[in-house]
This record gives structure tokens, C-alpha cells and sequence, in this order.
């Protein structure tokens, strides 16, 4: 569990991050979301210990990453690429680390294999693409098996396979009870496969919720075309759906598509259209941040 409790921190008179407060909890992802320069980089560092909270506290399971006693098999944080010295293999870069984290060196092979980076695993690091410089670090991350994940951007340079990669290997930490934190500046980006969000905008936490709950009204809603578009809006509102119109087509909410189709079926009523609405993840997440 990640606890953030009144966080603020002031650059001069830059006020970075203004009491922000929100908890990750175990068993989900959350999305750390806003725009450019309103503050994530500064509240992951400020969680990890790696900057000094102007106010307020930030805890990692309960205790104060300065209080962990051993903060790699607690916490595992991907902030900036480039962690590796350009000039040693990845291999070597992860040996290194597991001595100072304390881990079996064995558990540098199983991370390279899990990562996808066995093959590369020889190569100075300096030549490794912008993708396979995130899964380096992602490993580092995971090289003391920590429950408490921590992510800076992770999807920043991977191709959709690497985001595929990502989006299972965090869903399988967190189906073992694990926490993520993952923060991006693209509501989009994480959409797939976040619980919950924490949007922060210049420096201010605006909101916390369930991912759903952002969906509001257009969550599940069906838009329906047909040879005859009264006689359907009839059938489908006796059984329970509300119905708008909108162009040339029907917006039903309240039913699944399954049974919308059924109910077509049983009017009698040929269907030229039946699609689930996905909301414009983009437009609502600008919202909020205007908001
Ligand atoms: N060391 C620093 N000294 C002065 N100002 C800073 C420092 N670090 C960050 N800031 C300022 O604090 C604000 C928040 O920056 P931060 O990097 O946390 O944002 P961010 O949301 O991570 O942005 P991005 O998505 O661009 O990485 C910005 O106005 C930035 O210029």
C-alpha cells in the first residue's frame, strides 16, 4: 500500500506539489495521471524518499520509505531511464544491483528471461533501444521481489507488443496481491489495464476514484441502427432500456448488447448496427484536468 498525506513540496517559490493526498491500494493498479509539469515526477520522488517532502508524509506499507528496513524487497521504483552505465551489459548492471539490494544473484536470469532481455542480455546497455532500457529497468524494479510497485512513465518508448508486456506483468503482480503505482501523462495509455486514478493537476490532487466511475453516463452504452427504428425504441424501452435518439441511430442504456439483440429478434426488427460505445477516454481525462 502507498500512502501519499498532504505531500507538498516547493522548489523556491515554485510550489511543485500543494497537499496531495491519495492511497494505492494492494490487489489494484492505479494511475497516477496529469499533464506535463503538474507535479507526478516530484510526488514519485517525494514517496520513494529520494526528495524531501516540504510537508506532509508519504508512506510504503505503512512506514516511511526512510523507516523500510530492507526498501528494495518493499518497494520497486522505475523513475528515469538511463539507470544503467551505458558501458556495462545488462547482466552486469543487474548483478551489481542484486549485491546491494542483498538478492540471489540467481535471480538475474529469471528476470532477464521475464523481461524479454535474455537475448541481449551481453550487450552494453549504452546500445539497448529506449524499450529495452524501460524492461532493464522494470527488472531492476523487480529484482528484490517487492510487493509495492512504483512507475514513472513505464509505457514511454515501448512498441504495443512492450505495452502488452507491461499491461500482464503488472495485472499478475497485482493478482498476487501486489500495489502498482504507474503514473503517464496519456489517460489512454493506462486505460487498459488501471483500477483506479489519481489525477493531478498544477501540483493538486483533483481527484481519486474507481477508472468506471469516470465513465460516467457513457459507460455501456449500446447505439443501435435498424429497418425500423420505432418499433425497436418501443421493444427495448417495456424491457427496462432507456432510449435517446441520436442521429439516425438509437442510445440505449440499461441493457447488455446480448439482450438488445434478443429483444430485436423477438420484434422482429432487422438490426443494421449494434456497437458498445467506448468512451473518449482522452476527452474525459481532459475534462478533469480543465476542470
Ligand atoms: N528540481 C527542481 N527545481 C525547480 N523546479 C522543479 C524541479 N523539479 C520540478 N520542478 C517544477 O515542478 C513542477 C512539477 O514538475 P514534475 O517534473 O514533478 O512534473 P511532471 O508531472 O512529472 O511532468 P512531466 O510529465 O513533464 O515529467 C514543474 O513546474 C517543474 O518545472
Amino acid at each position: 500500500m502507498i500512502e501519499a498525506l498532504g505531500l507538498t513540496k516547493h522548489y523556491g517559490r515554485v510550489q511543485a506539489v500543494q497537499d496531495a493526498s491519495f492511497t494505492a491500494y494492494p490487489g489494484r493498479v492505479t494511475g497516477f495521471l496529469g499533464l506535463n509539469g503538474s507535479g507526478k515526477t516530484t510526488t514519485l520522488r517525494m514517496l520513494l524518499g529520494l526528495s524531501r517532502a516540504t510537508a506532509g508524509e508519504a508512506r510504503i506499507n505503512g512506514r516511511r520509505f526512510r523507516d523500510l528496513p530492507h526498501p528494495a524487497r518493499e518497494v520497486g521504483a522505475v523513475l528515469e531511464q538511463g539507470i544503467s552505465h551505458p558501458g556495462q551489459s545488462g547482466r552486469a548492471h543487474l548483478t551489481s544491483q542484486a549485491i546491494l539490494a542483498g538478492v540471489r544473484r540467481s535471480r538475474v536470469e529469471e528476470l532477464l528471461d521475464d523481461v524479454g532481455l535474455a537475448h541481449a542480455a551481453g550487450q552494453r546497455s549504452g546500445a539497448y533501444s529506449l524499450g529495452m532500457r524501460q524492461r532493464l529497468a522494470v527488472a531492476t524494479a523487480l529484482l528484490g521481489d517487492p510487493p509495492t510497485l512504483v512507475l514513472d512513465e513505464p509505457a514511454n518508448g515501448l512498441d504495443p507488443e512492450g505495452v502488452a508486456w507491461l499491461r500482464r506483468l503488472l495485472r499478475d503482480h497485482c493478482g498476487r496481491g501486489g500495489t502498482v503505482l504507474v503514473s503517464s501523462h496519456l489517460l489512454a495509455e493506462l486505460a487498459q489495464f488501471i483500477d483506479d486514478v489519481v489525477i493531478i493537476v498544477k501540483g493538486r490532487v483533483t481527484c481519486e476514484a474507481p477508472l468506471a466511475s469516470l465513465y460516467g453516463a457513457s459507460a455501456g452504452r449500446l447505439r443501435i441502427r435498424s429497418r425500423d427504428q420505432r418499433r425497436l425504441w418501443q421493444a427495448l424501452q417495456g424491457a427496462g432500456g432507456r432510449v435517446t435518439r441520436s442521429g439516425d441511430a438509437l442510445q440505449v442504456t440499461g441493457l447488455t448488447p446480448e439482450s438488445a439483440g434478443e429483444i430485436a429478434f423477438q420484434a422482429r426488427v432487422p438490426l443494421y448496427e449494434l456497437t458498445v460505445e467506448t468512451p473518449d477516454l482522452e476527452q474525459i481525462f481532459l475534462d478533469l484536468t480543465a476542470a
